[in-house]
């Protein structure tokens, strides 16, 4: 073997070794992505230069062949790429790789734990892992001389001829004691799978190919079916529920992007903190998440984005400021909003089954990003109680309408409303009439049930708010945006809609001199006791008042709002506030009677007469179950409950 020529690297610091070694990457393993990355480049530089005609004859088939001997403790990577010259290894080994190398590791020995891809370490990332590493070329071009090219990590190095015969490149590492993981088959074909996955040449070893090679995510949408993106989103997700939707990202202008996003079904238990966007570069796998990219709001979604414009060698924080990732971000979240706009518009059935899920998202952005907000907010749906065929035509005005305005627009919005959901802006239109600018809502249709139905029965329209974004966020956000209108939860008020002037509660009592309502109110603060509770008489509008509640519990809107603030802030549950209106219904003949009962009876003795005692422990019961309704009891509540039951329907047994 002719040794063409020894010499030293011509780099300024002679450190550079250790400090690659050692400190520069607590990530020694991507040295193998580096490698493989160098082969890609290297058979897809062969591949032009022949499109070019500048190769004489066949060229080889494109592979990379990894193979390892144990004995030798040599790693090898092997291709079929274009090769090179002596010169070629002088200046792209000798000069180019080393004082990059330097440049880098001068420029981010500091900062190295922090840097999101380690990128562009290239070939002398062999020597975090290697004591001696060996080249062994032959370039594609004519009359080129075989080169074999030997450093064992000090800035000197031996260049001399080699006998290959075939184009392509083989390095050879003989790696150091402390890295001969790197010989274990699992561990090589693990590597591969996580950084090279993707590459589009075939990775083998031992006589198989370990790489997928298809990066769906490059291929043109057209050519891909649902099937494609599913089978894709389980290769990356195994295990996992399927997506609802997703997104396909392409563009080359301002920057160079690709990518699949995916929304998946949103489970309680996610770490919606970490992200879990694979990130590639140029089908390198660089990062399993990369928050720095995509807005926070979106961090639930999965999938991958492909960019060679992303700076990867920067501090994550320096990410987070970099103008073109700030315009990426916007760009991920156009995109995601057209997607969502679009099935919007064409599958309106689609997009409801995927609504609950998605919402979050929507919700979330929509508060934190005003270009989103801008982009989704007409596309933005709450489940109603409203149901097109059950509302009265009467009530309808019949020209210039906005509700018919409303329901006679194009399909989609029609199967929306067909599925039991609407938009703000239908409500308010559909509900001007009868209480212009004002949206009644409900956070939880089980304890709330009873107001629903009460606003329902009167043809009132409720929309459900019953997600943590909605109560804690949402709701305050959509008052902020739309000042003029009011939101009022159906358990803190009831809408003078509902209620009637009762005549007979007007009636003064020639005894007292005081009307029914104010005895009725009086006799329920004595049962009750308790100075926390306003007690307020009203009648409920209904053509059955045995069909209406007797009473009902009500939590004035701002009081409960402050209540809910404090407890979000202090991390707490809300307990349910100790002040709070008992609205007696004064047209229900249960409290008729007990008013009646506290009244008829003959007083015996110095003591309260037994009907009396029984009105009070009537009043107290009918408070219960409004509470029961509202929130159910504590413990001591529930054990006085039925005590008081029992009590109750003895005494009635009695009677009979
Ligand atoms: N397997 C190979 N076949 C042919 N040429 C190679 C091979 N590996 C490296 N080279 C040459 O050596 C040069 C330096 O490689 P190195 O990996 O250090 O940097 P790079 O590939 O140019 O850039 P990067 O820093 O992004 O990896 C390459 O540009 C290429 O010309």
């Amino acid at each position: 073997m002719t040794v063409l020529e020894k010499g030293n690297i011509t780099i300024h610091t002679e450190n550079i070794f250790p400090i690659i070694k050692k400190s520069l990457y607590t990530n020694h393993e991507i040295f193998l992505r580096e490698l493989i990355s160098n082969s890609v480049d290297a058979i897809s530089k062969l591949k032009m230069a022949s499109l070019a005609g500048e190769v004489t004859g066949d060229i080889p088939e494109p592979e990379i062949i990894l193979s390892v001997d144990k004995e030798a403790k040599t790693l090898s990577i092997s291709d079929t790429g274009l090769g090179m010259t002596v010169e070629e290894v002088k200046k792209y080994i000798n000069q180019v790789a080393f004082s990059s190398a330097e440049e880098f590791v001068q420029k981010y020995q500091k900062s190295s734990n922090d840097l999101i891809g380690h990128f562009g370490l290239g070939f002398y990332s062999a020597f975090m892992v290697a004591k001696q590493v060996e080249i062994d070329t032959l370039s594609y071009q004519e009359g080129a001389q075989a080169v074999h090219w030997s450093c064992d990590g000090s800035p000197a190095f031996e260049l001399s001829e080699s006998s290959r015969n075939t184009i392509g490149t083989t390095i050879t590492l003989t790696l150091q004691d402390e890295e001969l993981e790197y010989l274990e088959p699992a561990r090589i074909r693990q590597l591969v799978s996580t950084y090279s996955d993707f590459m589009s040449v075939p990775i083998k070893f031992e006589g198989e190919t370990i790489n997928k090679q298809r990066a769906l995510w490059k291929e043109s949408p057209q050519n891909l079916t649902k099937e494609d993106y599913l089978e894709f989103y389980r290769y990356l997700y195994p295990f996992q529920e399927e997506p609802l939707l997703w997104v396909h990202l392409n563009t080359d202008y301002p920057f160079l992007l690709n990518g699949i996003l995916y929304f998946p079904k949103l489970k309680p238990d996610v770490d919606v903190t970490r992200g879990q966007i694979k990130l590639f570069c140029n089908q390198v796998f660089v990062s399993d998440h990369c928050e720095e990219i995509i807005p926070e709001f979106l961090m639930p979604l999965r999938g991958v984005i492909d960019s060679p414009d992303i700076p990867l060698n920067v501090s994550r924080s320096a990410l987070t400021s970099d103008r073109t990732v700030r315009r990426i971000a916007d760009f991920i979240s156009k995109k995601i909003a057209d997607r969502l706009k679009s099935v919007y518009s064409e599958d309106a059935l689609e997009y409801i089954r995927c609504w609950e899920d998605v919402a979050t998202f929507v919700k979330y952005g929509s508060i934190r990003d005003e270009k989103f907000k801008k982009q989704v907010e007409d596309i933005l749906i709450y489940r109603t109680t409203y149901k097109p065929e059950e509302t009265p035509k009467v009530e309808v005005q019949t020209e210039g309408d906005a509700w018919q305005n409303v329901s006679s627009t194009s399909e989609p919005l029609t199967a929306i409303e067909q599925e039991g959901y609407t938009t703000l802006k239908a409500y308010l239109d559909r509900n001007k009439e009868r209480h212009e600018n004002s949206i009644f809502y409900c956070t939880d249709s089980a304890t709330q049930a009873t107001y629903v139905q009460l606003y329902k029965n009167q043809g009132l329209e409720i929309l459900f708010f019953d997600s943590f974004i909605d109560t804690n966020y949402f709701i305050p956000f959509l008052e902020r945006e739309n000042s003029n209108v009011k939101f009022t939860r159906v358990d803190s008020e009831l809408d003078p809609t509902l209620l009637e002037k009762d005549q007979a509660s007007e009636i003064v009592d020639p005894n007292t001199n005081k009307t029914r309502s104010e005895l009725i109110k009086e006799l329920f603060e004595q049962a009750l006791n308790n100075p926390r509770i306003n007690v307020r008489v009203e009648s409920i509008k209904s053509d059955d008042p045995k069909g209406t509640p007797p009473a009902m519990v009500l939590l004035p809107e701002a009081m409960r709002r402050l209540q809910e603030m404090t407890a979000l802030m202090q991390q707490q549950m809300m307990s349910f506030p100790e002040d709070h209106v008992l609205m007696v219904n004064s047209s229900h003949p249960l409290i008729q009677n007990i008013l009646n009962l506290s009244q008829g009876s003959i007083i015996s003795g110095s003591g309260e007469s037994p009907s009396a005692e029984l009105a009070k422990n009537l009043c107290q019961h009918v408070y219960d179950i409004a509470l029961m309704a509202q929130r159910g009891f504590n413990a001591e509540g529930m054990t006085s409950f039925i005590e008081r039951s029992n009590s109750v329907l003895t005494k009635l047994t009695e009677k009979i």
